[in-house]
């Protein structure tokens, strides 16, 4: 009925626009079976967003949002407000809140497998996509239509299987996405001549088929990089993170798949500045389609500093302990290692943050789970030193903002306390919870017709020429 309801909605949007290519498009039976409730909610809610978006250009549009000094221009645009992004917004003390709320309030709002435990991500997507706190059903429906979309086409497969496994993992998993834009129904609307106001439409399809594919090719890349290649199918049962940590290998124990439905939770969002989501929407403003735009936007959050950090963290902390020969350096051993690294230039990862003053509640949040599942792994504990004698060091060192850890500084010590012990894989799993914040705002740019990005840029002589 609501599937019914969702195509009432578009039948009437498509008669204003010309295009019999929209009535083919409904014709799609997938298209038609996954234009789920969710998509519904979204159609009753763009009129009302796009008023707001109106009503803010007419009354506030001239409005200062702060000053743009050089500083600026030159230190990477920290702390200018130059975006527009309504899925999550970053405190820089209290940390994000996604939609309005905080993590112990989605932890607590949103359904979740087993009582007490982790919230479903199915819950995030549909929290992101409509501001709204889904329920048990509405969170069923969207584990269902994920499920139905998650066959990849077997060129990708071939593709995966041929990349030689010294490869990185996020090469892969960028590569796929490229080639899995042949299907992309925006691209192919686009092409054809859909109207503007429709956009959002096939970006929502895309979207969604992006999200539900991205275990399947996650999980293949793994397999072939580390496990020889074994293809666990989609069971239509269960949920997305059973669904991934069943093709990954790690399905039997439940713990590891609580595990990854805080991790993919987590990750899936930090407002609209970082590297990856500004990437995604940067791309996607120039009518990009899902997977090119994501692509591009994985393939930031795979440099050291944004999220290949997590794989940095257990990278640096293993090759401590291989150099001191022990499994659980002292916080002396540990504060002499964390001064090597800084003599020898470089930074100490997992630590740090552009926007953040404090902890990372997401590193909180991460603790919260290894105190009540593995207080005693000996990786736990050298993370908990870290946290009590990194912040005085870098603080020491006088330059840097925030010494408090972040999100990257707990990941791997606790996938690999479950046994996910390849590092090199740890930011594929960061790039699949990403998709779902950051598509769902892309759903959202082109409901809102945001223009394409296009920033003013100056050279050094402009400017030294414009303050002489
Ligand atoms: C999911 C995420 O993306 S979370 C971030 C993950 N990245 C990391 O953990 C990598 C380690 N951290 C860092 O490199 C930085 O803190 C970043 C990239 C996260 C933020 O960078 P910035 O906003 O430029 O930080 P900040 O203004 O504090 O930097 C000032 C100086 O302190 C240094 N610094 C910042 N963090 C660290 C650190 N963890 N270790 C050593 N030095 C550091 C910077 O390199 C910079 O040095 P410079 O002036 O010689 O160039
Ligand atoms: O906000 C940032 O710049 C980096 C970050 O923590 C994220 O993207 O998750």
């Amino acid at each position: 009925m609501l599937a019914q309801r969702s195509c009432a909605i578009f039948s009437k949007a498509s008669k204003a626009s010309t295009a019999g290519l929209w009535s083919s498009f409904l014709r799609n039976k997938s298209t038609v079976a996954a234009a789920g409730s969710l998509k519904a909610r979204l159609a009753e809610l763009i009129p009302l967003k796009q008023q707001q978006l109106k009503e803010l250009k007419t009354n506030h549009g001239s409005k200062s949002l702060g000053e743009v000094t050089v500083d600026m221009a030159i230190g990477g645009m920290r702390g200018a407000k130059v975006l527009l992004w309504d899925t999550s917004l970053l405190d820089s003390e209290e940390g994000i809140r996604f939609r309005g709320y905080s993590i112990p309030e989605v932890k607590q709002l949103l359904p979740a497998a087993v009582e007490g435990g982790e919230p479903y991500p199915e819950g995030m997507l549909w929290l992101l996509m409509t501001g709204e706190v889904p329920t048990a059903a509405q969170v069923k429906s969207i584990s269902e239509d994920l499920n139905s979309r998650a066959v990849i086409p077997e060129f990708v497969e071939e593709l995966l299987d041929r990349c030689p496994r010294d490869l990185h993992p996020m090469s892969q998993l960028s590569l796929a996405l490229n080639a899995l834009q042949r299907d992309s129904i925006f691209a192919k609307a686009y092409k054809d001549g859909i109207n503007k106001k429709l956009y959002w439409d096939p970006t929502f399809e895309d979207s969604m088929n992006v999200i539900a594919k991205l275990p399947l090719v996650a999980a293949r890349i793994y397999q072939n990089v580390f496990k020889g290649g074994k293809a666990v199918p989609v069971d239509m049962s269960v949920d997305y993170s059973q669904n991934f940590a069943n093709m990954l290998g790690f399905g039997e124990n439940k713990g590891f798949v609580e595990l990854l439905r805080l991790y993919l939770v987590l990750h899936t969002d930090h407002e609209g500045g970082n590297v990856s989501a500004h990437t995604t929407h940067l791309v996607g403003s120039a009518l990009s389609d899902p997977y090119l735009s994501l692509a591009a936007g994985l393939n930031g959050l795979a440099g050291p500093l944004h999220g290949l950090a997590n794989q940095e963290v257990l990278r640096w902390i293993l090759n401590m302990n291989k150099s001191l020969n022990t499994n659980n350096p002292t916080k002396e051993q540990i504060t002499n290692y964390c001064n090597e690294t800084l003599a020898s230039g470089n930074v100490i990862p997992g630590f740090g943050h552009a926007v953040l003053r404090k902890t990372d509640p997401r590193y909180t949040s991460q603790r919260e789970f290894a105190l009540k599942h593995l207080k005693d792994d000996p990786l736990f504990q050298t993370v908990s030193n870290m946290y009590e004698v990194v912040p005085q060091i870098l603080t020491k060192q006088g330059k840097v903002k925030n010494p408090w850890p972040n999100v990257d500084a707990h990941s791997g010590c606790l996938l690999c306390h479950y046994g996910l012990l390849e590092q090199d894989y740890y930011t594929v799993m960061f790039g699949v919870s990403r998709a779902f914040g950051v598509l769902s705002q892309l759903v959202w740019d082109r409901a809102l017709g945001l223009p394409i990005e296009r920033p003013k840029s100056m050279t050094m002589d402009s400017l030294t020429n414009m303050f002489k």
